[in-house]
């Protein structure tokens, strides 16, 4: 059971050292989950696990795992990391010709189901279809590397999902990825992200201080 929040740090390994994954895993055990991204060279240029490895990572990790899938074939592949016992399992909305009924599929497994926006995507056709997920990730750098800045311009894009959360009354995480320290987690806070993924920024110094500086940042700015 997740500890009740109101905002959650999301370390992600990709800014792990990976020939030492389990101790990178026990050193953030005092975030909230761990974001897994997997990518596949093709929905963006950058290669890194698939399910051999990241069912090794759900045997050990003492936090639940985040899942983002940066791949073209989420139809295929996402149902199967619910199946692993995935806490959540986010898809991009450019990498299925049906988002919800991806969904209900990880909803029905038992996982969450998120949905992804890339920066260039236009999150109108998403706004209405909040009730299909439980949890919205807005990139906030291009994806497929870790160690990019933040795009402030997103924050609109953000705007209007928190102004969707607002109206529907749904408890629809927010999660913003890309970019994240603790000079630019305050403006996502405010434009009213709640999850919070952050790579460099963690792994970047000693794990434990740096998801305590960050929880801090982000309460201080609180939506
Ligand atoms: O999805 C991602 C990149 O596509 C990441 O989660 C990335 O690891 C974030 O890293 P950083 O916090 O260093 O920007």
């Amino acid at each position: 059971m997740l500890p009740v929040t109101a905002q959650r740090i999301n370390p992600s390994i990709l800014s792990a050292d990976f020939v030492n994954l389990q101790a990178e895993l026990e050193a953030i055990a005092t975030a909230d989950l761990v974001h897994v991204d997997v990518m596949d060279n093709h929905f963006v240029p950058n290669l890194t696990m698939g399910p051999p490895i990241v069912e090794r990572i759900q045997a050990v990790s003492p936090i639940p795992l985040d899942m983002h899938l940066m791949i073209t074939d989420a139809d295929r592949w996402a149902p199967g990391y619910a199946e692993m016992g995935a806490y959540s399992v986010t898809f991009h909305a450019e990498a299925t010709g049906d988002p919800v009924r991806l969904a209900r599929r990880i909803r029905d497994i038992g996982a969450r189901a998120g949905i992804a926006l890339k920066p260039g995507t236009d999150p109108e056709p998403y706004l209405e279809l909040l009730p299909e997920f439980d949890q919205v990730l807005v990139m906030t750098v291009e994806p497929g590397f870790g160690g990019q800045s933040f795009m402030p311009d997103m924050m609109p894009k953000l705007r209007r999902f928190a102004e969707a959360r607002r109206r529907s009354g749904l408890d629809v995480w927010l999660q913003v990825d890309g970019g994240i320290s603790k000079d630019t987690i305050g403006i996502a806070a405010e434009a009213g992200a709640d999850t919070f993924v952050a790579g460099s920024a963690v792994y970047g110094g000693v794990p434990e201080e740096r998801i305590a500086e960050l929880r801090r940042a982000a309460a201080t700015h609180q939506h």
